[in-house]
């Protein structure tokens, strides 16, 4: 019999994900991890005290023994680090991926495996199908549409996916919170918690304000750099964002949108969102540190792509340029690329795999 250690985050679809396994008949035991920004208190709200009650009271529903592992330096050196040295360097790191393939199925993994544990399971929206004589175990979309995370799990290794068990992927987030009232777990009707992975519900610019010092600079119309007034710091902004840039259309019909960011003249570029605008919309990008979830892709094919989190798969061309570095051409063009931020590589509802946007063409 497989001995699981289920990363119990408080949430509801962790302790359903313990639920199952429960009723499988797995042996199974809960671990919440502790992340660093947890002793900080630096900003205040502290939701992982509650976290930690909660998903020990859903392991003592269950009557499963319950710990918590403490990975704050680890998170430290391979999220905090990668997050903010991105920021500062114009980039726009995705701590959320990493963290999967660093943190979940990487130290905690090990930990796992350490202490006499088989795999690691977790409440993401995902599914597994496993292995045959011809193909290695392959992540698949999970069964609800709204709540699919495998663009969360796009840079996991194979050895990782070995590993892993996603207990609800199969589930809609209806019949999930069902069973969860059904079987009576404590945190049934708890809210879905949102903010960095493992840092709490803080919003990702409160986070930088504390940790990344403003460096203001100008903003600037990308189409003849005419000055429209000052940002606090690149590192605030995203390519495609409309809200909170600060500067007004004076026009009901069009709205200022980031399309750039000019890091030698730490000016911020933006433009009226429009097809034309410039540096929006882009057709071609290369895109490295490529990583996959079993087998390679071939150097040159059709497959589809996520562009980001929630958007829908898109046909593109992959064609492999090097041993680092694949080009992928868009059949159609995508708005708003952001350097550092992750593609997922699908075969139809399959994860391939993923890798980060080095270069964007418009
Ligand atoms: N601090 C933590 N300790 C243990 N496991 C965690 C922690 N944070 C996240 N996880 C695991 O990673 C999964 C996905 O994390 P995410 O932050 O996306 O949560 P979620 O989809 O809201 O799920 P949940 O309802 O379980 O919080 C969780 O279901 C859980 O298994």
């Amino acid at each position: 019999m497989k001995k699981i250690l289920v990363a119990m985050s408080g949430g509801v679809d962790s302790a359903v994900a313990a639920l199952r396994l429960k009723q499988q008949g797995y042996a199974i035991e809960g671990a919440y991890m502790k992340n660093w920004i947890n002793e900080d208190e630096i900003l205040g709200d502290c939701p992982w005290q509650q976290d930690i009650e909660d998903a020990s009271a859903v392991a003592d529903s269950l009557g499963i023994p319950f710990r918590v592992v403490n990975l704050m330096h680890e998170y430290r050196t391979r999220i905090v680090d990668y997050l903010l040295s991105g920021y500062q360097s114009g980039i726009t790191p995705n701590p959320d991926v990493m963290c999967n393939r660093e943190i979940k199925f990487g130290v905690f993994l090990d930990y796992a495996l350490e202490n006499g544990f088989d795999e690691v399971a977790t409440g993401h929206y995902a599914q597994l199908r496993e292995a045959t004589d011809d193909a290695p175990r392959a992540i698949i979309e999970g069964a609800d549409p709204n709540k699919d995370q495998t663009y969360f799990l796009a840079m996991m290794r194979p050895e990782q996916v070995a590993r892993a068990r996603f207990p609800v992927g199969h589930l809609l987030k209806p019949q999930l919170r069902e069973l969860a009232q059904k079987h009576a777990l404590p945190n049934a009707t708890k809210k879905d918690s949102q903010g960095i992975c493992f840092i709490g519900n803080i919003k990702m610019s409160d986070f930088l304000r504390e940790y990344v010092p403003d460096r203001p600079g100008p903003i600037l119309r990308a189409e003849d750099d005419k000055p429209l007034g000052e940002h606090r710091g690149l590192h605030y902004f995203t390519i495609g964002q409309r809200r909170g840039i600060g500067v007004p259309s004076n026009s009901d019909n069009d709205f200022y949108v980031v399309v750039g960011k000019d890091i030698q003249r730490n000016a911020l570029l933006v433009s009226f969102e429009a097809p034309t605008a410039p540096g929006l919309y882009s057709s071609r990008c290369e895109v490295s540190e490529l990583s996959f979830t079993g087998e390679a892709p071939a150097d040159d094919c059709r497959l589809e792509v996520k562009v980001r989190y929630r958007d829908p798969r898109v046909p593109v061309r992959y064609k492999r340029l090097n041993d680092k570095t694949v080009e992928i051409t868009f059949d159609q063009p995508q708005r708003a690329l952001a350097l550092g931020q992750i593609i997922a590589l699908y075969d139809g509802p399959q994860l391939l795999g993923g890798g980060i946007y080095t270069k964007i063409e418009t």
